[in-house]
């Protein structure tokens, strides 16, 4: 069990209150006052530079965090974590996806029965299943090789992969890998449009096999595909990833084309298990494996790194300063990488459904603010679309900016281009545009005191924004599982000192309830009166214009 720590009435949160009402952070001051800035807020490591010397934060501040995640009992709770304690109390489950990406020899321990076995037969199952694929070993009905693969899934078992393929997609193998998600038909009609049922592959995937989306979808894949095969050409076609394994054989699903995993691995934290299998598809198994390699790494620094110098802690910790001292409402997660697209969208299920919780380990409503809301986008596309908002918009937006040394692609000079975006944002929100500076630009422009009387506010740029920057050498798989893993720690961190549950979701279930109940109103014409009359009308609309 985790501790059950209140963390506003520990020393530390009383100290950083204090410590926040009697300072002003000033980045321009605290830069020049401390030549040393960077070196002490930076950490670089053998592939990766961590710089977060441009937060709104001072060496005591770093003390009163790092206090107060020892008060928090956050190294208790990492080794709890880690050796398979049931920490997702409120489900009575273990949660240890980073016993999926450990390939040493250390026994975990679920139920009295060494995990780590189980894990190897199935991946040992993913790569030899793929190999034949990808050399075209195995065939479709009609003797001829699989060039498509469809994921059907969602949330979990949908978002972790279509991230990792596109951040991936240099490394791809001669298959096309394709994702439907949504239960709008729309979605699989699209996606089919282009294939041929001979040489396509679909995978199942959903931990519980009961999610209506992607039942619904792997019925209309199945409809498609016996449109040109038949039944028994079923098991040359379809494959299952489940926890489930009863419910994927009573949909028709062979038992040797289902890849297990097991209730401990929680459905957003599920790629690196036999979800990934499109991932494994997409970019061959030994880059899965080194995905999973570069995970593990940062899971051996998240266990024995210092605090003062642990990644994951140290923006877990960051975090929780602006959401619960500055009050910031979202946090901007800014990937200057065209291959991480999906990063935000991905992140923002692993954050928002793990601490997007208002009650605590005690059961008692919290009387502080928890997760922050996470969104994001590519830069530099953002630059010319949301940044206005974080220059000079009235939020504090603390953002991640993110991004490689080395291009993937050496296309003529765009790198240096995408870098020195990078540099300037990070640099232009920390520091601003004093009114000083804006005046004396207009009055080098030969304005005249009128007109800069009138421009002058429109032009400062209030700076002040805080920023963390994630500077990798290279973009590979390694790296990539290295990324990964510092964000779902992160929110491991947050989650632990916000004594809450990280690892359940019971708020997506009212929504799926009431779809349930709904759907059969829609089957008639009859005007539905069972409701609010909003939701009465909303109905009722839909049933006189279908
Ligand atoms: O893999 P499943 O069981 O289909 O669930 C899909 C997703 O649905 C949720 O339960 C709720 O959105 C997620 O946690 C999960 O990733």
């Amino acid at each position: 069990m985790l501790s059950k720590i209140n963390p506003i009435q520990t020393t530390s949160w009383k100290a950083l209150d204090e410590h926040f009402a009697g300072n002003d952070f000033d980045l321009r001051s605290l830069f020049q006052y401390n030549p040393d800035r960077f070196k002490e807020f930076s950490l670089q490591k053998d592939n990766f530079l961590f710089d977060y010397s441009k937060n709104l934060i001072d060496a005591r501040t770093k003390e009163l965090l790092l206090q107060l995640a020892n008060e928090c009992q956050l190294k208790d709770a990492i080794s709890k974590m880690f050796s398979g304690d049931k920490i997702n109390e409120t489900e009575g489950r273990a949660v240890l996806h980073t016993a999926l990406r450990d390939f040493s020899d250390k026994e975990i321990i679920v139920d009295g029965e060494n995990i780590k076995p189980q894990i190897r037969r199935v991946l040992d199952h993913m790569k030899a299943f793929s190999e034949k694929i990808i050399s075209g070993e195995h065939k479709g009905f009609s003797g001829k090789e699989i060039t498509d693969v469809v994921n059907i899934g969602i949330g979990g078992s949908d978002l972790g992969p279509v991230m990792v393929c596109s951040a991936l997609k240099h490394f791809k193998t001669r298959l096309n890998v394709h994702f439907v998600s949504n239960v709008d038909g729309n979605h699989i009609a699209e996606t089919v449009k282009t294939l041929n049922p001979e040489t396509t592959l679909f995978i199942i995937a959903s931990k519980t096999f009961t999610t209506q989306e992607t039942m619904t979808n792997a019925n209309s894949a199945k409809d498609w595909f016996l449109k040109a095969g038949k039944e028994g050409d079923v098991a040359k076609h379809f494959v299952a990833l489940s926890t489930n394994v009863e419910a994927v054989k009573s949909f028709g699903i062979a038992e040797e084309n289902i890849f297990e995993f097991w209730d401990w691995v929680g459905g957003r934290y599920s790629l690196w298990s036999a979800i990934g299998l499109s991932i494994v598809l997409a970019v061959g198994y030994d880059n899965f494996e080194q995905l999973l390699k570069g995970a593990h790494d940062t899971d051996l620094h998240f266990q024995t790194a210092d605090f003062s110098e642990n990644v994951p802690v140290l923006m877990g910790l960051l975090g929780i300063w602006y959401r619960n001292f500055y009050a910031a409402t979202s946090y901007a997660i800014l990937p200057y990488s065209q291959y991480l697209d999906r990063f935000a969208a991905y992140l923002q299920q692993g954050d928002m459904e793990s601490n997007g919780k208002c009650v605590d380990r005690n059961g008692e409503f919290v009387e502080y603010e928890t997760g922050p809301i996470i969104w994001g986008e590519p830069g530099t596309n953002g630059q010319h679309a949301f940044y206005q908002l974080i220059h000079q918009g009235t939020e504090l937006i603390p953002a991640d900016f993110i991004a490689y040394v080395k291009s993937s692609n050496a296309v003529s000079d765009h790198q240096p281009k995408l870098l020195a975006n990078f540099f300037a944002q990070t640099e232009a929100l920390a520091f601003g545009k004093s009114e000083e500076e804006v005046e004396e630009e207009l009055r080098s422009a030969g304005k005249s005191d009128e007109e800069i009387d009138k421009l002058l506010n429109y032009k400062v740029f209030h700076g002040n924004t805080p920023t963390n920057s994630i500077l990798f050498n290279e973009l590979t798989p390694f790296s990539l599982g290295q990324l990964i893993a510092m964000y779902e720690h992160k929110i491991f961190v947050q989650g632990v000192i916000w004594n809450i549950f990280s690892f359940d979701q019971f708020g997506v279930e009212l929504g799926k309830v009431l779809a349930n109940k709904i759907l059969p109103e829609l089957e008639n014409n009859e005007a539905i009166s069972s409701h609010d009359s909003s939701t009465n009308g909303l109905i009722n609309y839909y049933k006189g214009n279908k």
